[in-house]
C-alpha cells in the first residue's frame, strides 16, 4: 500500500464516517507503512490513536481490505516528540493515586517543557460528549461545556458548573477535556480534583518548592478543577488557588470548575474567591427529569447489553426505574447493573416482576411520600377545578370523577387508612372512598383517558 492508495481509501471513508468525524479523526492520520498485515499510522497524540482505534478501527479495516489489501491490525505511533508537542491530558481524582505520582516540581524543568504525563491516571474513556444525554434540565450546562470545548476565543472564564451528587458534572468535565485535547493537541490541559490541588500544594510546601508548583499550574492553557468546594475553609490552599486563578485568567487562559453548589453557597469560601468564581458563566446541572432519566437509561442499555449478551429488558422496566429512582444518575446506573446481572445469572428476561423483586430496596427508599393535601391540590389543578369543588358535595361528573381519582391516588400513594382518607375528603364515610377507588380501578381498564390522567398525576406527584 502506498501513500496514494491510502489517500483513495481515506476518501471512501469520508462518506462512511461523515464529514465531521473525517476532519477530526481520519484526515490527521498519516500513513506510515503496511507490513505483515499491520498497518501503521503516525498520530499527533496517544489519545488520538486510542480514539481512532476504539471508534473507527472496524471501518478502516473494512475499507482497506475491500480495496484489495490484507490488513489484520492497525497500529499507531505518536509523532516524534521533537516534531510535535506531546501534551497528554492528565487526570487526578483520588489522593491515593496522587500519592503514587512522582513528586512534581523539584526537578521540574522550565515551564515551557512541563508535561502532565507525570500526574498519572487517565480520564474516564466513557465520559465523552457522545455518551452524555442532553435534556431540558442539563441543556444549558451542556451547551456551555460544548462551546468552551470547541475552542475559539475564551468566552466564559471561568466556566463554573454546579449540581448535586451524581448528576454529570465530572462526566461533562472529562468530555470537555477529551474534546479540547482532540481538537487542539497542542494545548496544555490539566484536569484534577480540588483535593489533588491541595495535595500538590502541601507537597510543594513540604518540599520547599513553591516555584515548581507555581510554574506547573501557571503554564497550563486550560485548568480544570473538579469539586472546588473541597478547598473551602482551607485558608492557604484557597489563597494559592486565588493567585493561580488570577494569573491564568489574566493571561487569557481558560479555567473550568465544578462544585456541588453555586459559588455563593459554598460555606467557608472567601468572598473574594466567590466573586471571582461568579465572574464568568455559572451553570447549573439540574436534577434530572423523568424524560432525561429515561433517555440516560436507554443510552446505557447498549453498553450493558454488550457486557451481558443475551439479557433483554422487558417492556416498562426502564420507565419504572426512571419514574421511581429520581435522585441520582449514579444510583440509576447501579440499578441497571443489578438488573443485567440478575437477568444473566437467572437466564431470563428482566421483566417488571424481576425488576420489582431485585430492586426492592431502591424502590422502597425512593417511594414517593405524598400527602393527601398534595394529591388533592394536584388533582384540582390538573382538572382545572377549585379545591372546594373537589372536596365539596357537588355530584356532577365534572367534579365527582376527579374526586374519585384523588381518592384512588390517596389510597395507592399514601399509607393512610380508608377512614382517615374519608375524613380528609370533607368527612365522608369510608365506604364512599371504597366505592370511588373501585370505580377508578374499573374505569382504568375501559377508559384510556383515565389511565393517562392517572399516569400524569402520578408522575407529577412522584417524579419531577
Ligand atoms: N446526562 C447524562 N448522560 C449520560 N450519563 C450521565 C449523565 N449524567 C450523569 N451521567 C452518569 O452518571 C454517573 C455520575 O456522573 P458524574 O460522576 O459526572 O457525577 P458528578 O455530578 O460529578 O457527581 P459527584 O459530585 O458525586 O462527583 C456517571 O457514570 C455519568 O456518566
Amino acid at each position: 500500500m502506498t501513500q496514494e492508495t491510502w489517500g483513495a481509501v481515506r476518501e471512501q471513508l469520508k462518506s462512511k464516517v461523515g464529514h465531521n468525524n473525517f476532519a477530526a479523526w481520519i484526515e490527521p492520520l498519516e500513513f506510515s507503512e503496511l507490513r505483515d498485515g499491520v498497518l501503521t499510522f503516525v498520530v499527533p497524540s496517544n489519545f488520538m490513536g486510542n480514539w481512532v482505534d476504539r471508534y473507527f478501527r472496524d471501518s478502516i479495516l473494512h475499507e482497506v481490505n475491500s480495496n484489495g489489501h490484507t490488513v489484520r491490525r492497525l497500529q499507531y505511533r505518536v509523532r516524534d516528540a521533537a516534531n510535535a508537542p506531546a501534551t497528554p491530558v492528565a487526570s487526578e481524582t483520588a489522593p491515593a493515586k496522587a500519592a503514587a505520582a512522582p513528586p512534581p516540581a523539584k526537578s521540574a524543568p522550565a515551564a515551557k517543557s512541563v508535561t502532565f504525563a507525570e500526574t498519572g491516571a487517565k480520564l474516564d474513556e466513557r465520559f465523552t460528549f457522545s455518551s452524555f444525554v442532553v435534556g431540558k434540565p442539563n441543556e444549558l450546562a451542556h451547551a456551555a461545556a460544548r462551546r468552551v470545548a470547541e475552542g475559539g476565543p475564551v468566552s466564559f472564564n471561568p466556566l463554573f458548573m454546579y449540581g448535586g451528587v451524581g448528576l454529570g458534572k465530572t462526566h461533562l468535565m472529562h468530555a470537555m477535556a477529551w474534546e479540547l485535547s482532540a481538537r487542539r493537541p497542542d494545548l496544555r490541559i490539566l484536569y484534577l480534583s480540588a483535593e489533588k490541588f491541595m495535595y500538590r500544594f502541601v507537597q510543594a510546601l513540604r518540599d520547599r518548592d513553591m516555584m515548581g508548583f507555581k510554574e506547573l499550574f501557571r503554564s497550563v492553557d486550560v485548568l480544570m478543577v473538579d469539586d472546588i468546594q473541597f478547598i473551602a475553609g482551607k485558608e492557604s490552599t484557597q489563597e494559592e488557588f486565588f493567585h493561580t486563578f488570577n494569573a491564568l485568567v489574566d493571561q487569557g487562559k481558560q479555567v473550568i470548575l465544578s462544585a456541588d453548589c453555586a459559588p455563593g453557597d459554598i460555606e467557608g469560601m472567601e468572598q473574594r474567591i466567590v466573586s471571582r468564581l461568579q465572574s464568568g458563566l455559572v451553570v447549573d446541572v439540574h436534577p434530572t427529569s423523568y424524560e432525561l432519566r429515561l433517555g440516560i437509561l436507554q443510552s446505557k442499555c447498549g453498553p450493558f447489553g454488550q457486557q451481558f449478551p443475551g439479557v433483554t429488558i422487558g417492556d416498562g422496566v426502564l420507565e419504572l426505574l426512571a419514574h421511581r429512582i429520581t435522585g441520582n444518575v449514579r444510583v440509576l446506573e447501579g440499578a441497571l447493573t443489578r438488573l443485567y446481572a440478575h437477568g444473566s445469572f437467572m437466564h431470563r428476561e428482566v421483566d417488571l416482576d424481576l425488576a420489582q423483586e431485585c430492586l426492592r430496596d431502591l424502590l422502597r427508599q425512593s417511594d414517593v411520600r405524598v400527602t393527601i393535601d398534595e394529591i388533592q391540590r394536584k388533582v384540582a389543578d390538573h382538572f382545572n377545578i377549585k379545591l372546594s369543588d373537589l372536596l365539596g358535595p357537588k355530584r356532577n361528573r365534572q367534579f365527582a370523577r376527579p374526586r374519585q381519582m384523588a381518592m384512588y391516588l390517596a389510597k395507592h400513594l399514601t399509607e393512610r387508612s380508608l377512614p382517615d382518607i374519608a375524613r380528609r375528603f370533607g368527612g365522608r364515610d369510608h365506604t364512599t372512598i371504597m366505592h370511588g377507588v373501585k370505580k377508578i380501578d374499573q374505569l382504568r381498564i375501559e377508559d384510556r383517558q383515565i389511565e393517562e390522567d392517572l399516569t400524569m398525576l402520578k408522575r407529577a406527584l412522584g417524579g419531577n
